[in-house]
């Protein structure tokens, strides 16, 4: 859930434009406001917090169909009552906190409260994953919340239940042909679909390559009597025209307080070589509007569907044109954050000039300045009229307006203002799986990584273009079990950053075999990275010794009570069977599903009584 605090009435897009300026050039001062003041705050606690989104099905079992159902905020409503009476009874621990998400069969919640640095809290997070659940028991007896990531026949026919028939040819906000105008009632919500849309100056393209099946109609082409979706619409693809196709899926997300900002750039930096793995090792959605994909993630699908760029931004890339932007805002990161890292950032990429002198000039690091930057290169999409008067640099909601409209891998969150709240790092690449169980196997692996990140000095970084390439491949079908992602096979020696002498960090340069052959400040260590599937990098090999076999180490090595130890046992063993195939990741579970259904086609159409058995 982005930034919800308005004041005011919400601006269309040709009203935010005469304001783009004030709006991003104060954002920077609300910023550095908070970055003067915390820069040096020195020691934090370890906390962390997860995110789960869900969606509200209704089956009608009579007709074998699975809808949306539209009653999440009413949902959400009566759940926040119950949570201000419960606040009174019990420790907030066993609470959650509710929120309301794009759609209106969406809804998310995280804990009552972030866990805190004992090795013990992680094995309370599916308890409470699991008491969240229950909480909603005011569902009618044929709905059902489902972690589902993508809703199978999302924008088919009749796939919503609304209490009255709505008309789907007339979506005003979104002017979808498939997409109702179906969102929460926080404007943020259907004005960022509209601001998107205008300042694109055309509706949504979303074009996903179909699963080619022997009966798929060849070549797979969507005829829709609209000129705008005919032209937009490729061949042998499945195409979507509303944010909703994006924004209508839910993830997993993970939010981990760092002791200090250095720390938490490292540990940005460090998880970024990660999200590829964690994708593709999540990957939960491979059907899209009804029918089969090749892909298996959400991921693509959401980096479109909140694409604003304009066509000539999006289309006459150059390096040297800062009119023209590689990625939508929605997408991997493209740079590390740590100084000492500063050699591996060989992407290119996009800044605003003003941003970064202002940076520059109030002594923020250049890496850090450069990511600024580079988030600073996208318009405000959403304003509201009373905001303009109240804004005072003191506050981080223009900050908040851009950071929060950037939704990339992870997110780098400074502490708010009034809060002790310090620097995080949110790990946002996580599709939502099915059982509470896998929900907390996932957030517990990645927080105890970063643990053993901290505590071993693990370094995985690795130039940035190959991460980037990585998040390519892990869309790709099963590509857990059949992709190889770039890896760095001595794990073994990140630098603090005091230590760095820049004068060395030039840009890395990569030989035609993959491996490094620069690192200055680590000249007598030859480090290398190479192409490794997942199941090598979770499990290990001969010569790499494998994550989960580094997690293990590191829990032998600490105090842990022996029962907590054996419920993070088996969620290691989860990922780890994913790893190596012996578990089949939730999108090929899925996908299978539907091939050996026996009313499927081999057609790549994914019906109403296939999805309603699926679901
Ligand atoms: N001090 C903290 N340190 C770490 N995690 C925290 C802290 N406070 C809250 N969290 C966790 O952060 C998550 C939610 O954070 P937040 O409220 O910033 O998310 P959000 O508004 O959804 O932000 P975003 O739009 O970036 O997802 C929850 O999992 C929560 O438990
Ligand atoms: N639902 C989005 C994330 C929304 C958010 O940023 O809160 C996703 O699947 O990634
Ligand atoms: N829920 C996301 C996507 S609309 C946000 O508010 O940023």
């Amino acid at each position: 859930m982005g930034f919800l605090k308005f004041e005011g009435t919400p601006m269309t897009w040709t009203e935010i434009l005469p304001h783009i300026h004030a709006v991003k050039a104060l954002g920077i001062q609300q910023f550095l406001h908070t970055y003067k003041r915390l820069a040096n705050r020195p020691k934090d606690d370890l906390k962390w917090g997860d995110e789960i989104e869900y969606m509200i099905v209704r089956f009608n079992h009579k007709e074998k169909k699975a809808q949306l159902t539209v009653r999440a905020e009413e949902i959400w409503k009566a759940l926040q009552k119950k949570q201000n009476e419960m606040n009174e009874r019990y420790s907030k621990r066993l609470q959650a906190i509710w929120g309301p998400e794009y759609a209106r069969y969406c809804l998310e919640s995280s804990p009552g409260e972030p866990y805190e640095g004992s090795l013990e809290h992680l094995a309370y997070v599916e308890k409470n994953m699991k008491q969240r659940r229950e909480q909603i028991k005011m569902l009618y007896e044929d709905e059902m919340v489902l972690s589902l990531t993508g809703f199978p026949r999302l924008g088919c026919p009749d796939f919503v239940y609304t209490p009255t028939t709505y008309n789907q040819a007339a979506n005003p906000v979104s002017q979808s042909l498939f997409y109702p105008d179906l969102f929460s009632t926080h404007p943020r919500f259907p004005y960022l679909t509209q601001n998107i849309r205008e300042r694109r100056s055309s509706k949504i393209e979303i074009n996903i390559p179909i699963f080619k099946d022997i009966n798929t109609m060849s070549p797979f082409v969507e005829i829709f009597g609209d000129p705008e979706s005919d032209g937009a619409s490729k061949v042998d693809h499945v195409y979507m025209d509303a944010m909703g196709f994006g924004m209508g899926t839910t993830c997993l997300q993970c939010t981990i307080q760092a002791s200090n900002l250095d720390e938490a750039k490292l540990l940005y930096d460090q998880l970024a070589p990660i999200c590829p793995i964690m994708l593709a090792l999540s990957a939960a959605s491979p059907i899209y509007k009804g029918y089969l994909t090749a892909v298996d993630t959400r991921w693509d699908v959401i980096a479109a569907s909140v694409d604003d760029r304009t066509a000539n931004e999006r289309y006459a890339y150059s390096s040297a044109n800062i009119e023209t932007i590689r990625q939508s805002r929605f997408g991997a990161i493209e740079s590390y954050l740590s100084p000492q890292n500063k050699q591996f950032n060989d992407v290119d990429i996009e800044m605003d000039p003003e941003t970064k002198a202002t940076l520059l000039n109030a002594g923020v690091e250049e890496s850090l300045a450069n990511h600024i930057a580079h988030l600073w290169i996208r318009d405000p999409l959403t304003l509201f009229s009373k905001q303009i008067s109240n804004m005072t640099e003191d506050r981080m909601d223009y900050f908040e307006n851009i950071q929060s409209t950037n939704w990339q891998t992870l997110r780098f969150k400074p502490p708010p203002p009034d809060s002790d709240i310090g620097w995080r790092i949110e790990f946002r690449p996580l599709e939502a799986q099915l059982t509470d169980f896998e929900n907390a196997a996932y957030v517990v692996f990645v927080v105890l990584l970063s643990r053993v990140i901290l505590a071993n000095k693990l370094d995985f970084v690795i130039p940035m273009s190959y991460v980037i390439e990585g998040m390519h491949r892990a869309q790709r079908n099963n590509a857990a079990m059949t992709e190889k992602f770039y890896f760095r096979r001595n794990i073994k020696c990140f630098k603090e950053s005091e230590t760095i002498n820049e004068t060395n960090a030039t840009n890395v340069k990569v030989n035609t075999n993959g491996y490094s052959e620069l690192c200055p400040q680590h000249k007598n260590i030859t480090f290398q990275y190479a192409e490794m599937k997942v199941n090598a990098i979770i499990n290990g090999t001969d010569d790499f010794p494998g994550l989960i076999s580094i997690i293990h180490t590191y829990l032998d090595s600490v105090k842990i009570e022996t029962k907590a130890r054996s419920i993070i046992n088996t969620y290691l063993n989860l990922i780890s069977k994913r790893a190596n195939g012996k578990y089949l990741t939730a999108a090929e579970w899925k996908r299978q599903f539907v091939l050996h259904h026996e009313e499927y086609k081999h057609d790549s159409v994914v019906t109403d009584s296939i999805a309603y058995d699926l679901l």
